[in-house]
């Protein structure tokens, strides 16, 4: 990249320490949140919404608790001025809803604002101008009073049309660009406006410190506010509020560090929709405080069902890796995560149901509407025998020993690296049941009788073997070590440390046992099989005998002959 030098630093320190905000790690309480989704948000679409699909979004924003909605520009379009005038003549702004209206400094603007929230119960005038040095240079051409007096006249026509027109009004002021604006100019221009507008502690007027472009990293952003905060005049009739971009990616940084600086009031949108790299995020800072703790004071328990509908309605994507909302956010694919997550959830489960600390999981995915099942895990040929069994165990009930998961393990990366593909829980059932359940080759148990005498059992066995059908018997101290004996002294195969572990199959229709049996080949090797049946003597045996099958194919053994 040899054209570095062409870029210099367009932001402004504080000409004195403003570093308090770093001595707090923690937001206790939530902002006021100002959904500027139907304005900021709506400017940066491809085609901005009608005024049917701004009334859906109006609805949704209020259905999720805004209690503060930048509605619109009422001067920009004859969409966002009957948009506005719906809302107001059909009384559909919820009493504890103010709305909010955005105008340049410019009379016929100001004044096609004020036709627009005529009547309104409550109302938000939000005027700004721009004050950075590259758009007084660049754009308006204009010194820092020249700058000022566009500021000064606008606020003083908002003050007198306030006065005249009915309605309930609040003012805002925004130094547009803030971030690349001289701080002891940015003091200077509100104040002025501030002058003008006379707030009271109340009835406020709300000062908001755009970044507009994020010109810095986060912690310069919380600087500046902190030192605007500190030397703002009529301190206790302002709420401070904020409106970060994200054009470096760290507007959710900047937000969360400029609200430790002192930022009572944050604007911002959905899923960070907004001009270039979009607004700062609301449902990331939102959550980011719930996963603190703290109640965020806005309903996203059903994200999934906000994001559609924002998604329709916009006909912008929401990212797989946006935070929260993002379809891959929640799911690991890789083994030893999914091993910690699956751990995780059990431990919860049986130690702490009521915290979340699950490990890899920042919340609970359930809280946001989002389900474990497909959602956590998720099965390719980077996963283990964690996350492999539990999503076997999730889906159809298989609650597999540890060393037997292991096997199912290897046997489901071997398909999913083959195929190249993430696999179902459907899929890696089959492959489980292929694999291990009920297997009937090269050996195959047609029928099994037993008799009990004396504490002693002795079974018979019709088995398909090497093409002929033979009868076998054997005496144990129990039907499967009959079984075991029957297959040695009738077969000449032998097995050695038999485990044995069995559960009901609660998943799926019918009631059915299963059962798993790992027997040694003679090197030592463990090999698994299961049984399935609605009998669990029967699923035991047939259990023993998939062992046996897997033992016989997979440890190259040769079997005596028939008879011997
Ligand atoms: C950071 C932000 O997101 S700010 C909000 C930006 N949003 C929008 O612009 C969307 C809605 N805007 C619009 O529909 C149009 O721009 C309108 C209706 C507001 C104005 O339209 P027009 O007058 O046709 O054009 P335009 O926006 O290009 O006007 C630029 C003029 O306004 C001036 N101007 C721009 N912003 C402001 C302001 N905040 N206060 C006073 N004057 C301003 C410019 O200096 C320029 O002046 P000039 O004519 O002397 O060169
Ligand atoms: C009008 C202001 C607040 C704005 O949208 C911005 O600076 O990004």
């Amino acid at each position: 990249m040899k054209n570095a030098n062409k870029y210099t630093r367009q932001y402004f320190l504080p000409d004195e320490p403003c570093f308090d905000w770093t001595r707090r790690d923690r937001l206790d309480h939530p902002p006021i949140w100002c959904s500027v989704d139907l304005r900021d948000g709506n400017q940066a679409l491809i085609v901005p919404m009608n005024l049917e699909e701004k009334l859906a979004y109006f609805q949704l924003l209020v259905e999720i608790g805004f209690k503060e909605i930048e509605v619109g520009f009422p001067a920009a379009s004859d969409t966002e001025f009957e948009f506005v005038r719906t809302l107001i003549e059909r009384n559909l702004v919820p009493d504890d809803v103010t709305i909010q209206v955005l105008t340049q400094s410019r009379d016929h603007i100001i004044e096609r604002t004020f036709e627009a929230i005529r009547g309104a119960k409550r109302a938000i005038v939000h005027l700004y101008n721009s004050t950075s040095v590259a758009q007084r240079e660049q754009v308006f051409r204009a010194d820092k009073d020249e700058i000022v007096r566009i500021a000064v006249t606008g606020a003083e026509q908002i003050r007198d049309l306030a006065r005249q027109t009915p309605g309930n009004f609040f003012f805002q002021y925004s130094p547009e660009s803030f971030t690349g604006t001289e701080l002891d100019f940015a003091l200077e221009i509100c104040n002025a406006v501030l002058d003008v507008w006379q707030p009271t502690p109340e009835r406020k007027v709300i000062i908001n410190l755009p970044a507009t472009v994020e010109l810095s990293m986060p912690h310069v952003y919380a600087s500046q506010i902190e030192y605007m905060g500190k030397h703002l005049a009529w301190r206790d009739a302002i709420v401070l509020s904020v409106h970060p971009h994200n054009d470096r990616g760290t507007g959710v940084a900047a937000a969360e560090l400029a609200m430790l600086a002192g930022a009572e009031r944050l604007e911002g949108t959905l899923f960070g929709n907004g001009e270039r790299t979009g607004n700062v995020d609301i449902v990331t800072l939102a959550l980011n405080l719930y996963s603190h703790g703290v109640d965020p004071g806005l309903d996203f328990s059903n994200l999934p069902a906000i994001q559609a509908r924002v998604e329709a309605l916009t006909k912008m994507q929401v990212s797989k890796r946006h935070p929260y909302a993002g379809e891959l956010v929640f799911t690991a694919f890789s083994g030893s995560h999914q091993d910690a997550i699956a751990k995780g959830m059990k431990w919860r489960e049986e130690k702490s149901p009521e915290h979340w600390t699950v490990p890899y999981l920042p919340i609970d995915p359930k809280d946001i509407g989002r389900e474990y099942e497909g959602d956590i895990i998720r099965i390719n040929s980077q996963s283990g025998k964690g996350g492999i069994g539990y999503v076997l165990e999730q889906s159809h009930g298989f609650d597999l020993p540890p060393k037997m998961r292991e096997q199912l393990g290897y046997a489901v990366k071997r398909v999913s690296d083959r195929e190249q593909k993430e696999l179902s829980a459907d899929e890696i059932a089959e492959i489980f049941m292929r694999e291990f359940v009920n297997l009937a080759e090269p050996l195959d148990l047609v029928e099994l009788t037993g008799t009990d005498a004396k504490g002693m059992h002795r079974v018979r066995a019709t088995v398909v073997w090497q093409g002929q059908q033979v009868e076998i018997e054997g005496a144990g101290n129990g039907r499967l070590d009959a079984l075991c004996h029957a297959l040695e002294e009738g077969l000449g195969i032998r097995v050695a440390n038999l485990t044995y572990k069995e559960h009901a199959l609660e998943v799926g229709s019918g009631s059915r046992a299963v059962a798993y049996i790992s027997v040694d080949d003679e090197k030592g090797n463990t090999h698994y099989g299961c049984g399935v049946d609605t009998d669990i003597m029967e699923a035991s045996a047939k259990a023993l005998v998939s062992a046996v099958n897997r033992m016989l194919v997979h440890s190259g053994e040769v079997p005596l002959a028939v008879g011997k």
